[in-house]
């Protein structure tokens, strides 16, 4: 139940303004627990390329010892053969078939490097394909949930940063799903490696692991710190990102040239990215400096024990195949252990990353339908009665709108006027129930909005809002957002163009209601401000909702072209219920009746000439304006 309890309890969860402090220590680590859920993730983009790689990574991990202990075979066979008496050159001894056995072994060796070098591109290329899959099924997931969230959330900053760092995740922590796989690759090497080392002398294995563990303490310790640094400057990173924008947008581009804004740009941009610089180098100097002290006691841990192998050869203990297999196996080891700590401590890191997206996917939208939603009643009978309703923007002290009385009878035209912020678009919007209301109520048909089914609601009321969107795409794209499902219905799309008046100005576009608009694509043509409000009118006759709502999207027309198009609009609508905003009281007064709000309340209301002979606010407003245009 999404009430104002609801509201209120979900407040302390989205603080406004500032970003939390970064996880502890211990959260970080914790964080690991995310990657089972992450793995499902890459389960459901594709559980057929997870298995393949899964199973061609398993195969690639038994083939190092197997060819290090083929190599020690290889050895000990020369080296016995060179024991005995034989042919003096390479071809005598093929021939002899002595060499038999070195023969095959030499074979085997070389179709495990082949097999090896297959097995590596194959691997490369199925995980190629899993992380673009990945990244398909994630985004479509953001974008998914993105849509169920509410419209306070998105003007939340913390929120935005939380959003930031999730789409960073999509787009960024793909590496993460080759690391997990390379480590459970690697990981069995290890164990098939350790299997041989162990037969010869166990303490080898100890000594290999007591003198990589400071490096590995090391690295997850500055991967911390990055991690941190990054959380940290979330909003600077923002800011970043909104500084190049305003600098390279084309629909910024001409205030920023008219007002020189590009030096002011560069300069906060040069001072932002340069504190964040310093930081970054401070880690990275840090980590260099402890990275080589670190590495060197691994290092000196390698000789310890190749001393000990060169001591067991002397010795006769071990044969000089035993001595290459071991000093191998060895070698490698360390390096995969080596690799394998640090890439653990970077998985860690990038858990951490993951838990912005995961904290993401379970951000609640607190406006949603109830269990038992009903569906708004066709025809609406009584319209819209607004109780005693108050309401307060997420994050902010003052009231939008407070004590907010009135009806919206089904099937009259309304208008609302008011000076800027009046609380007219916010009435709107907690019409639309974009928001819901934190005192007092709204009926429709005599029941609370929330007992509607969400989408219901949304599709019975059709909002044109002054900053409607100017979507890069076709014009007949533009109009039929108004209705998605009916995009394929160019009647209906043209019929909606011909309402709003739209048509003669989209006749005239080269390529018609084919014809891009806007200025982002290569061959769009970008309109003018009045042709966008013709666009974006025409979406309200292509919606053809129970209740139109219009607020002040004509705002760029001239003081006919809105008349007429607002005259239309109460024709056309007529029977249905229809809001209309504005701030010329020549359209205004058309409407069936107006409500004059002020400070978030309804100062008055009445028709025209109800309001006109009663004197007020409405009338002076009215004076006011008529004497500007005498
Ligand atoms: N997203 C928001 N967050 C916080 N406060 C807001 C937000 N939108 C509006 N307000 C505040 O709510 C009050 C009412 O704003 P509203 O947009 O409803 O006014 P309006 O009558 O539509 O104004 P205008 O004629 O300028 O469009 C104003 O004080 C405004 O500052």
């Amino acid at each position: 139940m999404a009430g104002p309890t609801a509201q209120a309890s979900a407040t302390p969860q989205r603080p406004q303004g500032q970003t939390p402090a970064p996880p502890s220590f211990r959260a970080r680590w914790a964080a690991l627990k995310n990657l089972p859920p992450f793995l499902r993730l890459v389960w459901r983009a594709s559980p057929g390329l997870m298995l393949a790689t899964i199973f061609l990574r398993l195969m690639r991990a038994l083939l190092p010892v197997t060819s290090l202990w083929v190599g020690k075979l290889i050895i000990d066979e020369v080296v016995r053969l060179t024991q005995l008496d034989g042919p003096a050159d390479a071809l005598g001894w093929l021939g002899s078939g002595r060499a038999d056995h070195l023969m095959l072994l030499l074979v085997i060796e070389l179709g495990l490097a082949v097999l090896s070098d297959l097995l590596a591109r194959l691997v490369s290329l199925i995980d190629a394909l899993l992380t673009e899959r990945l990244t398909i099924s994630l985004t479509m997931d953001l974008m998914a949930h993105a849509a169920t969230l509410d419209l306070a959330d998105f003007e939340d900053a913390v929120f935005q940063d939380k959003l930031d760092r999730a789409r960073r995740q999509a787009a960024g922590r793909m590496s993460l799903m080759g690391l997990i796989f390379g480590q459970l690759q690697d990981v069995v090497t290890v164990v098939s490696f350790a299997g041989g080392l162990i037969v010869y002398n166990p303490w080898l294995i100890v000594l290999l692991l007591a003198t990589l563990i400071p490096a590995f303490l090391g690295e997850s310790h500055f991967n911390a710190r990055n991690y941190t640094l990054d959380y940290g400057r979330t909003p600077e990173r923002r800011e970043l990102d909104y500084l190049r924008q305003v600098g390279a947008r084309s629909s910024t581009a001409k205030e920023v040239k008219i007002f020189g804004l590009h030096r002011f740009l560069a300069a906060r941009y040069r001072e932002l990215s340069e504190r964040f610089y310093r930081e970054r180098r401070k880690i990275a100097r840090a980590r260099a400096f402890w990275g080589v002290i670190l590495t060197a006691i691994g290092t000196l841990g390698y000789y310890a024990a190749y001393l000990w192998i060169v001591g067991s050869t002397l010795a006769g203990a071990l044969s000089i195949g035993d001595l290459t297999f071991l000093a191998g196996s060895f070698q490698r080891l360390r390096s995969l252990l080596d690799g394998l700590l640090t890439s653990f401590s970077s998985t860690a890191a990038q858990a951490m990353y993951l838990e912005d997206l995961f904290e993401f996917f379970a951000v609640r939208p607190s406006i949603a339908s109830a269990p038992d939603a009903i569906e708004v009643p066709q025809p609406i009978r009584q319209g819209f009665v607004f109780e005693n309703v108050g309401f307060r923007y997420p994050g902010s002290d003052a009231w939008a709108v407070r004590g907010l009385s009135f009806q919206l009878h089904a099937g009259e035209t309304l208008a609302l006027v008011g000076e800027n912020g009046a609380g007219k678009t916010t009435l709107v919007k907690l019409l639309a129930r974009l928001y819901d209301p934190d005192e007092g109520r709204i009926l429709l048909d005599g029941r609370d909005l929330r007992d509607y089914d969400l989408d219901s609601l949304r599709s019975a009321v059709g909002v044109i809002f002054q900053d409607f969107v100017r979507y890069n795409w076709t014009a007949a794209d533009n109009i039929a957002v108004g209705r998605i499902e009916a995009r394929d219905d160019r009647d209906r799309v043209q019929t909606a163009a011909r309402r709003a008046m739209a048509d003669q100005l989209i006749t005239k576009l080269p390529e018609g209601y084919d014809q891009r608009v806007g200025k982002l694509f290569a061959g769009g043509v970008d309109l003018s401000g009045g042709e966008w409000q013709k666009l974006a009118i025409a979406r309200a006759y292509m919606r053809d909702a129970q209740v139109l709502i219009l607020d002040e999207p004509t705002a760029a027309l001239d003081a006919r072209a809105e008349f007429e198009v607002f005259n239309r609009f109460r024709e056309l609508s007529a029977g249905k219920t229809a809001v209309l905003i504005s701030h010329r009281f020549s359209s205004v007064r058309m409407a069936d009746r107006i409500l004059v709000l002020e400070q978030g309340r309804v100062e008055a209301e009445g028709t025209h000439e109800a309001l006109m002979s009663r004197g007020g606010r409405y009338r002076e407003l009215f004076e006011l304006q008529a004497a500007g245009y005498r």
